[in-house]
């Protein structure tokens, strides 16, 4: 590649020190979606933005094929009575489940609430479906709206009260430890979607008071965004036999004996998109991944007047022989906006290559590529056009890794005293390891005294372990490192 130049330096003040309004901002310019709507919490997913998470779901659907869970429908609504059937769930849920309660002028006979997650629509059928051990591990999943009146402030994809894509996956198994391997297999398809979005993440095991409604424990995936603040993008719950015995879940065993099943369920939200925006955005806009990147090269023709070379067609061969080889491609031949134009429209939707095409590039037969990520523009010859747009993306998805680990990294610093995590966590934010005694008590005290919420413990537990180290809070022996962060 010839004469390589950075005709722009990456900036990412803003994108850091005001993150909230250039999140709210994105959300607006590169039309992901629009906050007009009239209900607080709901917004419309506009044609791009969809485009964005459909190529998120079909990820997805390809490990929920490749691990054999099969793909379901459930009605959105669910009677009072299979609400109420598990204790902690409903306690988890009450204040924030939305009822249907008439027809019309007619008072229901019996009142439904909107599901704000599937267990409890899915239980009753599950206790139909399973008989015997040979129907397990039973494996479903569905991607449908689910409803939480959240009463914390709403942000679009974040926190909203129609969650509009919410992935979840509810299993079955004959055993405990079957039901283990599952949550390590959920690790797995949520480690191969993150590496496809070139998202770093941790996972901590929720501390037991703020584990999932009704769960044995729960594991939470998260990314560190601009602000410092933690996005919780994806939960595991192993609920042992919590929803079983709630729900009369049986099978027979080989000997005939009937035996509760143990579950498992895993989530995901519209909030991958937002960690995408927040991760590898910049001050010109969103940074998208080529995985899921609705437009991986717009080819932009810049005409003269008086040259005898017609770019438009050039241009539009090029993305022709670049459609074939099974890139998305668009030509933005817009007569009446000016390429300066062009290229900022298309760096803030995040387009993560721009090709551009001058009647110089058609005279010697090549094209000038640019970069989403670096801003480097350099001239590929017309021959390795398609090798060079693949090697390109390549390495456009490799560097965004690479810069986002960097940032995970940097952005997690384990101290051995609460002075020095309350000194982090003025000048600095992201992650605060603490030496921790593994008490209730010390733990709920530690969140107050730093303002922060207490992500758990690193999972795998082992990986948690500390010797030699005394509580942050107390000064006992400390069991554990314990994690905190100011949290979406
Ligand atoms: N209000 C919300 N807006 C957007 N995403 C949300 C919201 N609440 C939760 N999520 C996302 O949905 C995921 C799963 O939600 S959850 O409550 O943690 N887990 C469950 O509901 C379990 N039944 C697994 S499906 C979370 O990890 C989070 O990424
Ligand atoms: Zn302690």
């Amino acid at each position: 590649m010839e004469n390589v130049n950075k005709v722009t330096e990456v900036k990412r003040e803003r994108w850091m020190n005001e993150f909230s309004e250039w999140y709210n901002e994105m959300i607006e310019l590169a039309e992901i979606q629009d906050k007009r709507y009239p209900v607080k919490g709901m917004n419309v997913w506009l044609p791009y933005g969809l485009r964005i998470m459909r190529n998120i779901e079909n990820l997805i659907h390809m490990e929920m094929v490749r691990t054999g869970h099969n793909e379901v429908l459930f009605p959105a609504l669910i009677p009072e009575s299979e609400f109420e059937r598990e204790a902690e769930h409903i306690a988890g849920f009450h204040g924030e489940v939305l009822w249907v309660t008439h027809a019309g002028e007619r008072p229901l006979d019996v009142k439904l609430i909107l599901r704000p997650t599937s267990e409890t629509a899915m239980y009753p059928m599950f206790n139909l479906w399973i008989r015997s051990h040979a129907d397990l591990p039973f494996k479903i999943y569905q991607i449908v709206n689910v409803y939480r009146y959240e009463t914390k402030h709403t942000r679009p994809l974040i926190r909203v009260r129609e969650i509009s894509r919410f992935f979840e996956s509810h299993t079955a198994h004959d055993s405990f430890e079957d039901a283990e391997r599952q949550i390590r297999e959920d690790l797995e398809i949520f480690d191969n979607l993150a590496k496809n979005l070139a998202l770093p993440y941790i996972v901590s095991k929720r501390p037991d008071w703020d584990k999932f409604p009704g769960a044995f424990y729960s594991l939470g995936a998260e990314v560190i965004m601009p602000d410092g603040r933690t996005l919780q993008i994806g939960t595991m719950h192993h609920y042992k036999q919590n929803f079983a015995k709630a729900y009369e879940i049986t099978y027979e065993t080989e000997e005939g004996t009937h035996e509760y099943v143990h579950q498992t369920t895993f989530g995901m939200s519209e909030r991958l998109v937002a960690a995408i925006m927040g991760v590898h955005g910049d001050d010109s806009g969103l940074v998208l991944p080529p995985t899921i990147a609705p437009v991986q090269v717009v080819v932009i023709p810049i005409p003269m007047k008086e040259s005898p070379y017609d770019v438009n067609a050039y241009a539009k061969e090029i993305a022709e022989e670049l459609k074939t080889a099974g890139l998305r491609i668009h030509v933005d031949d817009r007569e009446d906006v000016r390429p300066g134009r062009k290229f900022y429209d298309w760096e803030i939707k995040g387009v993560p290559l721009r090709i551009e095409v001058g009647p110089k590039d058609v005279e010697e037969n090549q094209a000038v590529f640019a970069r989403r990520d670096t801003f480097e523009k350099f001239t590929v010859k017309r021959e390795n056009l398609v090798e060079e747009a693949r090697k390109t993306l390549d390495a456009i998805i490799e560097n965004l890794y690479d810069r986002a680990r960097e940032f995970l990294e940097t952005h997690i610093k384990r101290v051995d005293t609460l002075e020095e995590a309350k000194k982090l966590f003025e000048d600095r934010r992201g992650v605060v390891e603490l030496p921790w005694c593994g008490e209730k008590g010390c733990g709920v005290e530690m969140e107050e005294i730093l303002d922060a919420s207490m992500l758990g413990i690193p999972y795998p537990e082992e990986t948690a372990k500390i010797e030699g180290k005394k509580c942050a809070n107390c000064g006992k022996d400390a069991k554990y490192v314990a994690r905190f962060a100011r949290t979406y």
